[in-house]
């Protein structure tokens, strides 16, 4: 098992060219948000564009329309109820699930349209809907998120049992060959052939949301760095506890919003690297 460090931060995140605009930073489409999770998409949302994403749009229920845009007039928004066709198809990136509750005909209408070069991050509701379900995954970039409960719906391990063999043997079973960040103290993120621990990041951070601020986190690197896509997952995976470690400096608790308002701090040191090498992220 590798240990991440902060080299893939240092490898990934890079000075951006001057003669660039938004839509090299990646189109972002994320899905969810019922009328009672609405706060997971916004957390989604927060997160991909404090990361840097180029364009997000949040299809959700309307009712949290009016919720979003106060904490983001960044994103534009859609009724997840509507057909999603073109925005589908204009995304680079889709993220789904966050706070998605029961809505199992828009989690199969998205997994029915995606195609094979775009990258599909399944987080949350959609990975228990898959597993209750037993739903197939499209052919596409797959990055699947889920926490260890999660994991267990979708591989039938039970959580006591999740040992790295046993999870590689079991991502093995899906096709196409998915990305997988099991989320826990000390995260895991399983490759086709190898498996990364994140060694950074602790109990401050057990709070509602702060998956769904990861999800939208690799979303926005996912979308925007021109690196492979398992090493754009493993930089937001450290950067995220990386931002939680600092904070917990003087913090208790550390709440997912909080997190995303950092992202960019966090970025701006190592998008300086060679002035920042004492710094600890
Ligand atoms: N503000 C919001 O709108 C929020 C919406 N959320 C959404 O709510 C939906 C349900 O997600 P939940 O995760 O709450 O519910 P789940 O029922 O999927 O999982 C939570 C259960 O798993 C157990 N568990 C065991 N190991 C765990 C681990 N390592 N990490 C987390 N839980 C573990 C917990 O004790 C709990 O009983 C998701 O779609 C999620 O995105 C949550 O993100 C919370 C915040
Ligand atoms: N004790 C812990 N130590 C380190 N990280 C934790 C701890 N508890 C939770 N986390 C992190 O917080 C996130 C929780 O994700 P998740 O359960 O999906 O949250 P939510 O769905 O509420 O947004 C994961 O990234 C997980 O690794
Ligand atoms: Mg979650």
């Amino acid at each position: 098992m590798h240990k991440l460090t902060q080299e893939i931060l240092k490898q990934t995140i890079t000075k951006r060219a001057n003669a660039t605009h938004k839509g090299d930073y990646g189109r972002i489409l994320i899905i969810g948000g019922t009328e009672q999770y609405g706060g997971a998409v916004i957390m989604n949302a927060l997160a991909a564009v404090n990361s840097g994403a180029g364009l997000v749009t949040v299809a959700t229920h309307p009712s949290n329309f009016t919720a979003l845009h106060s904490h983001l007039p960044e994103a534009m928004v859609t009724d997840y109820a509507k057909d999603l066709t073109p925005f589908i198809t204009s995304a680079d990136v889709i993220l789904i699930g966050s706070g998605l509750g029961e809505e199992l005909a828009i989690l199969t209408a998205t997994l029915s349209k995606v195609k094979t070069e775009q990258i599909l991050i399944l987080d949350g509701s959609a990975l228990t809907l898959l597993a209750e379900h037993q739903l197939d995954l499209p052919n596409a970039r797959i990055v699947l998120t889920p926490h260890e409960m999660e994991w267990q719906r979708l591989s039938q391990i039970e959580i006591a049992e999740q040992t790295p063999a046993k999870n590689l043997a079991a991502l093995a079973t899906f096709t196409p060959n998915p990305i997988l960040v099991l989320k826990k103290f000390q995260t895991e993120i399983y490759t086709a052939d190898q498996i990364f621990q994140l060694t950074i990041g602790g109990p401050y951070q057990a709070t509602g949301g702060m998956g769904d601020t990861l999800a939208g986190m690799i979303a926005g690197f996912a979308g925007q760095f021109h690196v492979s896509l398992e090493q754009a997952v493993l930089a937001a995976v450290y950067a995220h506890s990386a931002i939680a470690d600092d904070l917990a400096r003087e913090r208790y608790v550390v709440v997912p919003t909080q997190i995303s308002a950092e992202i960019p701090k966090l970025m701006h040191r190592y998008a300086q690297k060679d002035e920042t090498k004492t710094k600890n992220f």
